[in-house]
């Protein structure tokens, strides 16, 4: 069964990789081996333009569906040896069980994490059920009324915990060094996905190979698309969705809501974001 992006649950990686080398060998010389990067959420933050954008460069090899546990290193891509690894799995990020998993799999895994201001990120997230809902024939609440519960906001909205990003590094910063993570920031994958990609470039210590005309911005879209190797590709219509409109004075009460979990989350990482 197909299953899109965002939609999947949070499958666990194996619980130990030490049975044999992790590896499924192919004549052609390339191998199915255990994700050296691991691009773990967060949902609906920009986690499949990320890895689009990565596999641009030749030494990654790129899983392209991040479903199928415990088959889990069947359903790596054959690459070189000399190739990267990397998978995307939106819903690692938010699950507490998985940073454990995923260090006693690999502890020198690299992490990337794509986050994007944590209301747009809700807006986002309801937009996806919504569609779901609407394939499905399925009534939807309108999104007020999800947000908003007798005047407040309605903190039983699963969505909104989600986007306590604080609350969701703390477990993996009990397992892994924060220089083992790197934060990409969405909002500027959006607006300009070239900068962006140079940063992830370093932190995998890739040689430099992703260039500038690697994008170009899809006015049709509203999104930057991929040039590669002279193929102009964007991502599937599911991305880059049109937002519901909200109430101002709601959005405002969300845009407050988060701002403390914010801070949180800045000190955590040393870091600061545009986010409102
Ligand atoms: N270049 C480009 N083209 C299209 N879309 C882009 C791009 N870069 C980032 N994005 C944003 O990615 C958002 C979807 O995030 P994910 O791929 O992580 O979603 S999922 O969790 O896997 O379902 C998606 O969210 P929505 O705008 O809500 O659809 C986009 O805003």
């Amino acid at each position: 069964r197909p299953v899109a992006d965002g939609d999947e649950g949070p499958p666990l990686p194996p619980t130990s990789s030490s049975a044999d080398n992790g590896t499924t060998s192919h004549p052609n010389g390339t191998l199915q081996q255990l994700p050296h990067i691991l691009i773990i959420g967060v949902r609906k933050g920009g986690t499949r333009a990320l890895i689009e954008m990565l596999s641009l460069h030749s030494s990654v090899a790129a899983a392209q569906n991040e479903r199928g546990l415990p088959w889990y290193l069947s359903q790596m891509p054959y690459a070189f040896p000399d190739q990267l690894t990397v998978e995307k799995t939106p819903a690692y990020f938010t699950s507490s069980k998985v940073p454990k998993r995923i260090h006693q799999m690999n502890p020198d895994i690299k992490l990337l994490l794509i986050l994007r201001d944590p209301t747009e990120r809700v807006l986002s997230d309801y937009t996806q059920v919504f569609y779901n809902r609407l394939q499905k024939h399925k009534r939807y609440q309108p999104i007020e009324s999800v947000l908003v519960k007798d005047g407040e906001i309605n903190l039983g909205y699963k969505a909104l915990n989600r986007s306590l990003y604080y609350v969701h590094m703390q477990n993996w910063l009990q397992y892994f060094p924060l220089e083992s993570i790197h934060i990409v920031d969405g909002d500027e994958l959006i607006r300009d996905p070239f900068p962006e990609m140079k940063k992830v470039e370093r932190f995998l210590k890739l040689e430099p190979q992703i260039n500038a005309s690697n994008f170009y911005f899809n006015k049709t879209k509203g999104f930057y698309c991929l040039r590669d190797h002279g193929r102009e590709r964007c991502l599937h219509d599911s991305k880059g969705r049109a937002h519901p409109h909200v109430a101002p004075a709601i959005l405002q009460k969300l845009y407050q809501f988060f701002h403390e979990p914010n801070k949180k989350f800045f000190e955590l990482v040393g870091r600061t974001f545009n986010w409102k």
